[in-house]
């Protein structure tokens, strides 16, 4: 049986990603342990896992020089591509906000906003849908700066706990929508090694569904 490539997001999703893998079964000690290492065999061999950046694994996953991937909704809202989103796994769990200064009035007046975000494309669709006019300024993090220091109006970001903001001086003025790790496949792969994803994905799915997840639209 042919080797399944599977790409992982390293920093945040990496130990929920590979807990989950551990509960089906795979022994990740090669993970766990890996040093630098950035490819590694995981169980009998039978799946080979790829750390990489969040945009990366899209890349990776869209060209399909990996099968699969696991890669939060942010992403995938940002990035776009052509793959198959076949499961929410219910971790890695925040939200995109509109956020500003406590008290500031970000929707009314004359003045077009600047809106600061890491996230232009998400922030560019947000404004549009609601027809308004803004300056968008590409932050690459630590994007609670931005108003502060009287750069932005407002801030397109993600909110987990919301300990940023409110250390900041800053309140959510609008939900934007939940994000969640998901678990993404090839288009080839999905034909190709029909009956290997297929396993994997029935196996993460019952794992999924046995921790409760609600999944959100994929
Ligand atoms: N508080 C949070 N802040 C950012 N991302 C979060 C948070 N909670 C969960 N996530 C999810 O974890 C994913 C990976 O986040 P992480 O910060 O590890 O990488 P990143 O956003 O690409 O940042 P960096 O450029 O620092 O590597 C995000 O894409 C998102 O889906
Ligand atoms: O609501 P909270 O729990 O405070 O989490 C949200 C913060 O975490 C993320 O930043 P990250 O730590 O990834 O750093 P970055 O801003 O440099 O990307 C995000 O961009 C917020 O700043």
């Amino acid at each position: 049986m042919k080797t399944i490539r599977m790409a992982l997001t390293k920093g945040r999703l990496e130990e929920k990603t590979v807990e989950m893998l551990e509960r089906l079964g795979y022994d990740c000690t090669s993970v766990r342990e890996k040093g630098r290492k950035l490819i590694m065999p995981i169980g009998d061999g039978s799946i080979e896992i790829v750390l990489a950046k969040a945009a990366d694994v899209v890349t990776y996953v869209e060209t399909g020089v990996c099968d699969m991937g696991v890669v939060g909704k942010d992403t995938i809202m940002e990035k776009g591509g052509t793959f198959y989103e076949v499961a929410d796994l219910g971790f890695g769990k925040c939200r995109f906000a509109l956020a500003a200064l406590k008290g500031k009035d970000v929707y009314h007046g004359y003045k077009t906003r600047t809106i600061a975000s890491k996230y232009m494309n998400v922030a560019k669709a947000f404004f549009e849908s609601k027809n308004m006019d803004i300056n968008l300024v590409k932050i690459e993090g630590s994007v609670e700066l931005a108003p502060v220091l009287g750069l932005a109006d407002a801030i397109v970001d993600i909110v987990e706990t919301g300990t940023t903001l409110r250390e900041n001086g800053l309140e959510v003025k609008e939900d934007i929508c939940n994000i969640s790790a998901r678990l993404i496949v090839n288009i080839a792969s999905m034909k190709l090694r029909k009956k290997e994803i297929e396993d994997l994905m029935n196996k993460i799915e019952k794992d999924v569904k046995s921790r409760g997840v609600v999944s959100t639209e994929l």
